[in-house]
């Protein structure tokens, strides 16, 4: 009996086998996964190419395609997805044919006229914000960050890296902690692996956790310090790997020796804001908590007379900065939104132009007017 069959067929044992070799595998999935029988193997997507994915199934990683009927719905599996994978190794075909129930999903406003959501990762449980000491530090570009996080449903916490280049950590990270909120603060140094122990709490057996942040913030070198080996190349130099080249495995999961897993890749390192109306307000959440009490149901908080935001930056309890960037972070918002429906119209709008012309064809065919 070969290892994946071992595990799809051993019964109530293969929970725990499967927990063992699929991180973050657990008894939701599991019975999610219950209702497949025969050649099908549960995997997890731990690479994702144009057309096929690399799929972690217990003992190996192999590379699968997408099956059309899950092409046909619009259903893309991303890094991160726990999978049904129709497996015939006789004929050698790999397929991916359904996506399990996702816990937490990383989307970004897509790029193009269309507008609209593209979602970059599935079942992260936190996400590690990793910024550096200096003139990296933007708590500005952290909020962003914070809004996009929250929205994911992921856990977000904020490393503040480089701290050995720093006299006085301390302060920065109260001045990061005074727009974190709850979000704990975590400073240490990935280079000289300093407080990479408080990382540990977010990184038990069966977590699966991802970094995001600028350029040059560490988040490869804290990637090689927690695995204690060089996987990822460090000093912000890094070959499109994905360029049309189906044949490389590019090493996306880095299973920790625990059980935990961290995920590293291009699109989540470059997330922008996206459809993060409620990871806005969790990550503006004091503003949302004055807002309750503005005179007007759509205050907008800018110059209404009984606003309770204005009052509350009057009486220095919100400082002017916060609401400036939430303003900001709002317009964006509803920017995008707009440019989605935009795309939409169009769409539909192409759609009746089809229609007009093949009723056109009709009357013309069957001679009415
Ligand atoms: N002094 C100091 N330097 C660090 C630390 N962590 C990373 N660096 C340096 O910062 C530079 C950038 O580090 P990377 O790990 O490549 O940064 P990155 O976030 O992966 O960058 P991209 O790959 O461009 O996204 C390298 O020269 C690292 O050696 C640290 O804790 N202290
Ligand atoms: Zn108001």
């Amino acid at each position: 009996m070969n290892d994946h069959c071992e595990a799809a067929c051993s019964g109530n044992t293969s929970v725990n086998s499967l927990t063992d070799k699929i991180p973050g595998w657990n008894e939701e999935l599991e019975l999610a996964f219950s209702a497949y029988k025969g050649p099908y193997v549960p995997g997890r997507i731990s690479s994702r190419h144009k057309t096929v994915c690399d799929v972690l199934i217990p003992g190996t990683v192999v590379q699968a395609g997408i099956s059309g009927a899950l092409q046909k719905i619009g259903k893309q599996p991303v890094v991160g997805d726990f999978v049904v994978l129709l497996d015939q190794p006789e004929t050698g075909s790999r397929m991916v044919v359904n996506i399990l129930p996702r816990r937490t999903c990383l989307s970004r406003g897509a790029a193009g006229d269309g507008g609209g959501e593209q979602i970059i990762a599935a079942n992260l449980d936190t996400i590690f914000i990793v910024t550096s000491v200096g003139k990296d530090l933007n708590l500005r570009r952290l909020e962003r960050y914070l809004a996009i996080v929250y929205s994911s449903g992921a856990r977000p916490v904020i490393l503040l890296n480089k701290i050995d280049l720093e006299d006085n950590p301390t302060q920065v990270v109260e001045k990061i902690q005074s727009i974190a909120g709850i979000v704990p603060v975590v400073p240490l140094s990935a280079l000289s692996k300093t407080g990479l122990d408080a990382l540990s709490p977010y990184l038990k057996p069966g977590e699966t956790v991802a970094l995001v942040g600028s350029s040059g913030v560490g988040k490869s070198t804290l990637i090689n310090s927690l695995l204690g080996e060089t996987v990822q190349k460090t000093g912000g130099i890094r070959e499109d790997d994905e360029k049309g080249r189906h044949t490389t495995t590019v090493r996306q999961m880095f299973p920790l020796p625990n059980g935990a897993v961290l995920v590293d890749n291009p699109g989540i390192r470059e997330i922008q804001l996206g459809d993060s109306a409620e990871g806005l307000e969790k990550a503006f959440s004091e503003i949302v908590d004055a807002a309750r009490n503005c005179k007007f149901k759509d205050c907008t908080h800018r110059d209404e007379p009984g606003c309770a935001v204005l009052k509350a930056v009057e009486d220095g309890l919100i400082s002017e900065e916060r609401l400036a960037s939430y303003h900001r972070l709002t317009e964006e918002l509803i920017f995008q939104t707009k440019k989605a429906e935009i795309g939409l119209k169009r769409l539909e709008k192409e759609r009746y132009k089809q229609i007009a012309v093949d009723i056109k064809k009709y009357k013309k065919f069957t001679g009415k007017q």
